[in-house]
């Protein structure tokens, strides 16, 4: 990447913002959540940072089997502190995951949250009771409570790393993907913590209240499918053993999101309709 000058990294900054997401009427500028003083010095610390100081990406994906559900630590190890996130930790793992950051020598900063649902959002109460200097985030549109709501376009930094939001609403309203950042010193291939928007060779349901098709296929095709073919996609969950898949591999095989719209809403309903009578069945058996 060649030399710039600090208002030219200003405007690459705002050239790498997501999609505008289709139902939002907003074009905010995108602020910067930095744990170290003020954005500028942010943007400079990454386009010129010494050896020492190179963010490196410590990535594990941590598993919780009653709710099939997964949690992910990043952190930058290339960064003194090794400051370090959590995404979608679940109560029950929470010790073995807080053991894990401390084993690792991690600060962690902030417990991310991809939506409200209670199999997610209740790991991040139990971590600010043990470690209270954790701050918890989530999207201003779930209409939850933390110490930062974040919205569409933001960018979250842990080191000299960075989380973009994106708005995925559909299977909750207020659904986020986060994208590790854009940049020559960024992770490659890009990864996406896609919550339940898009699970492996599926997506989440969206019978729950807030839920709807419509949108999450939008959601999933402007924010996620838009993303390079080879950016790595980590889902929530996982009901049948996989870990993680790829935007070309989903636009590919994706039953439920590869087809146009209408036929997909059918199957959908088809799937969730005749999936769940069946269950019913069998505990009337
Ligand atoms: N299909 C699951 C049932 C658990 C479930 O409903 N999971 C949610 C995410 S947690 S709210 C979901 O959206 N699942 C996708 C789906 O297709 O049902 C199971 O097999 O146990």
């Amino acid at each position: 990447m060649p030399q710039l000058r600090f208002h030219q990294l200003l405007l690459l900054r705002n050239s790498r913002r997501p999609p505008s997401f289709p139902f939002s009427s907003s074009t905010k500028t995108t602020p910067i959540l930095s744990l170290f003083g003020s954005t500028p010095r942010s943007v400079t610390m990454a386009a010129y940072s010494t050896v020492a100081e190179a963010p490196r990406l410590l990535f594990r994906q941590l598993f919780e089997k009653e709710s099939s559900t997964y949690t992910y630590l990043l952190a930058d190890v290339g960064h003194p502190d090794k400051p370090a996130v959590l995404v979608d930790p679940v109560d029950k793992t929470v010790d073995r995951d807080l053991t894990l950051v401390k084993e690792l020598g991690l600060k962690l900063i902030y417990a991310l949250n991809t939506h409200v649902h209670a199999d997610h959002v209740t790991g991040t109460g139990r971590i600010k009771g043990k470690m209270p200097g954790v701050k918890s985030v989530i999207c201003k549109s779930s209409i939850a409570k933390a110490d930062l709501l974040v919205e569409h376009g933001d960018n979250i930094y842990f080191g000299n790393l960075f989380l973009e939001v994106r708005a995925t609403p559909g299977h909750t309203v207020g659904c986020v993907t986060y994208v590790t950042g854009d940049g020559s010193d960024q992770p490659h291939p890009r990864m996406a913590f896609t919550g339940d928007a898009l699970l492996i060779r599926g997506c989440g349901r969206t019978d729950f209240q807030g839920g709807s098709s419509h949108q999450l296929y939008q959601s999933v095709h402007s924010q996620i499918f838009s993303l390079p073919k080879d950016t790595l996609l980590y889902p929530a969950h996982d009901y049948k053993g996989f870990t993680v898949t790829t935007v070309g591999e989903e636009i590919l095989h994706n039953p439920r999101l590869t087809k146009d719209e209408v036929s997909s809403e059918i199957f959908l309903f088809y799937f969730l309709f005749f999936g769940y009578w069946r269950k019913c069945c069998s505990f009337a058996l």
